[in-house]
């Protein structure tokens, strides 16, 4: 076993992955979380045409722009504009015309007054002060956007905002990467599902669903392999299958020092090519990666359900967000912030200690998970949403003291 550091391991792993090139094209309520597997540009400009930002009078300027509160201009009003249609007629001079927010402009239409500055008398209407300057309260056709530019480029992920951009743009289908196909294993004779009877010196299998969960929530198809026992010729066989079905691995338990923890060795036995066996990190030290000929690349997690969910955040998270074709540096989202609590690390291996990122008076705190911090420990995981980062070397941070934190 060779102990590397996490910075190395990232940066083996990040080498041993390239970007996915399948792509397919999906409706457009259906993009959700995929990333764009092509830059989409629009033939329209945004916003389409000029048009009212304000409910008010369209005006030209230059007829209002002498008037003051003392003497306010008056102008008639020849026509009325809702939002949805074209105007058909052109504003003279002297002229003005109710409109609507999002309303197109007529012709000769320049300046929205809007109407908390007006009065109506009639068919007429005073403009009580006038405009700050040409222009106000209009939004320019092509202001936002034009034509034939890039709206999006490839390799965006699609949350809310890019969903409300390809919408406006009329991408009713959109071309996207194909999710990465990720195999889940829990290795272990002490294993049980969750519906099973829990006996004397079992244990629940739970890493199956908080992989599954991650594998869901960084945009993957998860399959699950359910639980294998630690017999080498079973184990074989669901890497076996394993490999064959998904773009990645990733299973937990059997990668450490004991005389059950088989992985590595059917891993080298069935052609894997194991680049990492140990990362100097707790939790999470036992983890091994391997790659195959088929591309596919094996994550043998630690079978501790805290350090399986660590090496998931810390570095396997940055292996599939590459592969799935989100572009950019693939790095940890790593913030300094106040300590809430004392901090302590054996100051031996890169520590994680799990808890949660909250606002407090207007700046986020990091505050401990209660209970222990202990790799078996899942129970005090939840609402976890960030990982403090303590170095090598590094054996204490005070209560109120900067740290780094990762956020999940
Ligand atoms: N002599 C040494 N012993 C251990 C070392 C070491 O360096 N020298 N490393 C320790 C560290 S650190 C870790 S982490 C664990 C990793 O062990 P394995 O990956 O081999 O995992 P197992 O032995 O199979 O199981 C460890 C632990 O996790 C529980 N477990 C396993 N699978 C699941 C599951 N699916 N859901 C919930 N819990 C699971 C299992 O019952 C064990 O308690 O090794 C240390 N040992
Ligand atoms: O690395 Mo183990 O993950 O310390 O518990
Ligand atoms: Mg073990």
């Amino acid at each position: 076993m060779t102990m590397i550091s996490v910075q190395d391991a990232q940066t083996i792993i990040l080498d041993l992955v390239t970007s996915l090139q399948e792509t397919e094209t999906i409706e457009l309520d259906q993009a959700t979380g995929r990333i764009l597997a092509e830059a989409v540009t629009s033939g329209l400009d945004f916003p389409y045409w000029d048009n009212s930002a304000m409910d008010g009078y369209g005006v030209r300027f230059e007829d209002v722009n002498q008037g003051d509160t003392n003497q306010p201009i008056t102008l008639k009003i020849v026509a009325e504009i809702p939002a949805g249609i074209k105007p058909e007629i052109s504003i003279r001079s002297r002229e003005a015309c109710r409109i609507f927010t999002g309303a197109m402009l007529p012709d000769g239409v320049d300046t929205i007054i809007i109407q908390e500055k007006t009065q109506k008398q009639g068919t007429q209407v005073i403009v009580l002060s006038p405009p700050q300057y040409c222009g106000e309260f209009v939004r320019k056709k092509g202001n936002f956007y034009q034509s034939g530019d890039i709206l999006l480029s490839a390799g965006t992920k699609i949350n809310e905002p890019e969903m409300a951009i390809l919408a406006t743009a009329q991408c009713s289908q959109v071309k996207v990467y194909r999710r990465p196909r990720v195999a889940i294993l829990s290795t272990g004779n002490e294993l049980i599902t969750t519906t099973e009877k829990l006996e004397p010196g079992q244990i629940i299998d739970s890493n199956q669903y908080a992989l599954k969960a991650f594998i869901i929530k960084n945009g993957g198809i998860p399959i699950s392999l359910g639980i294998v026992k630690d017999e080498p010729a079973l184990i074989k066989q669901k890497i076996l299958e394993a490999i064959n079905t998904a773009d990645f691995v990733l299973s937990t338990g059997g990668v450490s020092v004991g005389d059950y923890d088989y992985i590595d060795n059917i891993l080298l036995e069935v052609g894997g090519e194991i680049s990492v066996d140990s990362v100097a990190m707790k939790p999470g030290k036992p983890l091994t990666v391997a790659k195959f000929d088929n591309g596919c690349v094996y994550f043998g997690l630690p079978g501790n359900p805290v350090s399986a969910l660590v090496g998931c955040w810390r570095l396997v998270k940055l292996a599939l967000d590459k592969f799935s074709g989100i572009k950019g540096e693939h790095k940890p989202q790593l913030i300094t912030v106040k300590s809430a609590h004392d901090l302590s690390s054996q100051g031996k291996r890169e520590t994680y200690i799990w808890g949660q990122l909250k606002p407090v008076n207007g700046e986020y705190l990091f505050s401990l998970a209660k209970g222990q911090q202990n790799s078996a420990n899942l129970i005090n995981l939840g609402l976890t949403n960030a990982l403090a980062m303590l170095p090598i070397g590094v054996t204490k941070i005070k209560e109120g003291e900067t740290v780094t934190v990762l956020m999940l």
